[in-house]
Formats: C-alpha cells, sequence, structure tokens
C-alpha cells in the first residue's frame, strides 16, 4: 500500500474531473470568477494565494486578487464585501484568514452571501457543516483533508481520529466532517493537558496548530494515519508542516509531506467550489 499521501496526485484527480465540468460553461460563452479578499499580508495567506491563482488558471476560472491596506476599517471593509455580493460577475469570494484586529469575523461573516461564501464564512454554511446537511459550502482546507482520505480508501468509520487546532477554518470543522463520517473525535488545543498521549492514541492524527515540526515521534502510535495541515515557513524560508516529517514517516502507516500534501487539494477544492457555486448562479 502507498505510504505517502499524494497531494498533488489528488488535486489532478480533482481538477480533471472539473475541467470537465467547465466544458459545460464554455459552450455558453460563462467564465466563473473568484474574488479573494485579503487584508495585510501573511507568508502563509501569499503561498495560498498563489496556488490558488494558478490553480484557477488551469481549469479556466478568473481569479482576481483584492489586497486592501492592513489597517483598513471595518466599515470600508464591509462596503467591499457587499459591492462583491451584488457584483453579478462574482461567482465566489473568499476572505483570508485571519483579519487584522480591527475587523471583527462576528460581525463580517454575516454580511458575506451564503450562495457566494465558497470557504464558509457565513453561518448559514457553518451550520449545514454542523448538522451535516448537504448543499452549502464547507471550508476548502477540512473539505481537502476528505478528499485526500476517500481517494486513498481511508475510511474514518469507528477510528479514533484526534485533531491538533481548533480554529474556523481548519479544526473544528473537520471535527465535524470526520464525525459525519463516524469517527470518534479528540480536538486539542494549546489548553490541552498532555498532547503526546491524546496524540498517541490517534488511528488518524491531523495537526492543524501553525508550529512548524511540532509534532514528534513521542506523540505518533505506529501504524497511524498522519495528516500536515500546517504551513509554515523555516528559518531557511522553506515550506515545512506542523510534523517533522523525516522523523513521523518511520512510524506513520500513511503519511501527507509539506509541500505536495494538504495545500495543494485545498486550492483545487476551492476551484470546484467556484463552479459549484457558478452552476447555482446561472441555474445550470
Ligand atoms: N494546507 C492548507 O491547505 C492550509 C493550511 N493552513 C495552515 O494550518 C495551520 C493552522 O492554521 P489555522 O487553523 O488558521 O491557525 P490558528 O492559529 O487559527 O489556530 C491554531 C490552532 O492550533 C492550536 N495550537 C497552536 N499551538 C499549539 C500547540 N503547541 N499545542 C496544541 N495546540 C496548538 C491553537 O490552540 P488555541 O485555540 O488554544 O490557541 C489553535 O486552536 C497554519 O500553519 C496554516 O498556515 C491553514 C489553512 C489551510
Ligand atoms: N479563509 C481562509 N481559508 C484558508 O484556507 C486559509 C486562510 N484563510 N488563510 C491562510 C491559510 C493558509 N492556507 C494555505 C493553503 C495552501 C497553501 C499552498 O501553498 N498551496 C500550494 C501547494 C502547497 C503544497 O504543495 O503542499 C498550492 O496550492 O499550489 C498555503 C497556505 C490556506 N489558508
Amino acid at each position: 500500500m502507498e505510504k505517502i499521501l499524494k497531494g498533488k496526485e489528488v488535486a489532478d484527480a480533482l481538477k480533471q474531473r472539473l475541467k470537465q465540468e467547465m466544458e459545460e460553461f464554455h459552450k455558453k460563452n460563462i467564465t466563473p470568477n473568484l474574488t479573494i479578499v485579503i487584508v495585510g499580508d501573511r507568508p502563509d495567506s501569499a503561498a495560498y494565494i498563489k496556488g490558488a491563482v494558478k490553480r484557477c488558471s488551469e481549469i479556466g476560472i478568473e481569479c482576481n486578487v483584492r489586497e486592501l491596506p492592513k489597517d483598513l476599517g471595518q466599515d470600508k471593509f464591509v462596503d467591499v464585501i457587499q459591492k462583491l455580493n451584488d457584483d453579478e460577475k462574482v461567482n465566489g469570494i473568499m476572505i483570508m484568514r485571519p483579519l487584522p484586529p480591527q475587523i471583527s469575523e462576528n460581525v463580517v461573516k454575516y454580511e458575506i452571501y451564503p450562495a457566494k461564501d465558497v470557504d464558509c464564512f457565513s453561518p448559514v454554511n457553518l451550520s449545514k457543516v454542523m448538522s451535516g446537511e448537504e448543499g452549502g459550502f464547507a471550508p476548502c482546507t477540512p473539505s481537502a483533508v476528505m478528499e485526500i482520505l476517500h481517494h486513498y480508501g481511508i475510511d474514518p468509520r469507528g477510528k479514533k481520529a484526534v485533531i491538533i487546532g481548533r480554529s474556523m477554518v481548519v479544526g473544528r470543522p473537520l471535527a465535524m466532517m470526520l464525525l459525519k463520517e463516524n469517527a470518534t473525535i479528540t480536538v486539542c488545543h494549546t489548553k490541552t493537558l498532555n498532547l503526546a498521549e491524546e496524540a498517541g492514541r490517534a488511528e488518524i492524527l491531523i495537526a492543524a496548530a501553525g508550529k512548524a515540526k511540532m509534532v514528534k515521534r513521542n506523540m505518533v502510535k505506529e501504524g497511524a494515519v498522519v495528516i500536515d495541515v500546517g504551513i509554515n515557513f523555516d528559518e531557511n524560508g522553506r515550506m515545512c508542516g506542523d510534523v517533522d516529517f523525516d522523523e513521523i514517516s518511520q512510524v506513520a502507516g500513511m503519511i501527507t509531506p509539506v509541500p505536495g500534501g494538504v495545500g495543494a487539494v485545498t486550492s483545487t477544492i476551492l476551484a470546484k467550489h467556484v463552479i459549484d457555486a457558478c452552476k447555482i448562479q446561472k441555474n445550470l
């Protein structure tokens, strides 16, 4: 059995399916549009945007990036979102997280139209993830993790799954999605008392803490499936995950690398959501 879970392979398979779906749009002269809104800058967001722009152009989706100054006020930010909501040319809106402190996610999340909300900012989409209802947009990163598990035939049913991280982009929604597929879930965070003990019980371990190479040998059960969501940059500016790959690949049953893992699938799922949003909006 394959030990390295190759995100690129999963992303390429999905990309081929999306290209076929795009033929329907070409016949009708429709080009789906994604608009990414980013306030300020961060290296992980820059890497994501680069990946998303590339993926969209390969598939034939138009992708605009709105870079806003890091001191932008909340009212001005809400104006930008409302204009994008009303702009017929825009099918999908993605707001990069985290937002700067002067802009409250708890205000903005009510503004974005659920039908354009391709990365699950809106409570309408989030509630569907919570209840397991079909039809909304789940956040792209946990969807990418599920896509990798499905692609490699890993069934979460009855498995002990441990997630390190409880953010709204990754940890919390992923817990709900794994729960829907009948895993038994533990969610760890900075106040977890014995992380090594909790993580060490996992048959499926997901690292989404944003701490370079924090997952060490003493935290992983022999044979576990290890999914590394982290995107960090080491002292030489090289991308690395939350998992110490050299150490953990010796003990894990299966493992995703960084780069070449979850990230590539995340941007392809984003493209899928834009196509789905466009279909709904155009009644296709
Ligand atoms: N590959 C991909 O497609 C994507 C990658 N990412 C990457 O995933 C990582 C996480 O992103 P995000 O969720 O936005 O990050 P956040 O900073 O929002 O959340 C990090 C979470 O990890 C927990 N955490 C941090 N350090 C530790 C620790 N030492 N022990 C236990 N728990 C810890 C925090 O706990 P607490 O709540 O207590 O603070 C928090 O819940 C980042 O590297 C990001 O770049 C994100 C999205 C997509
Ligand atoms: N609302 C919101 N949603 C997010 O999903 C989100 C976010 N905000 N803020 C920032 C983090 C970080 N993140 C990355 C995803 C892919 C790459 C990435 O590098 N992808 C490469 C491939 C990397 C690889 O090979 O593993 C690509 O798409 O080609 C990086 C970072 C998403 N995030």
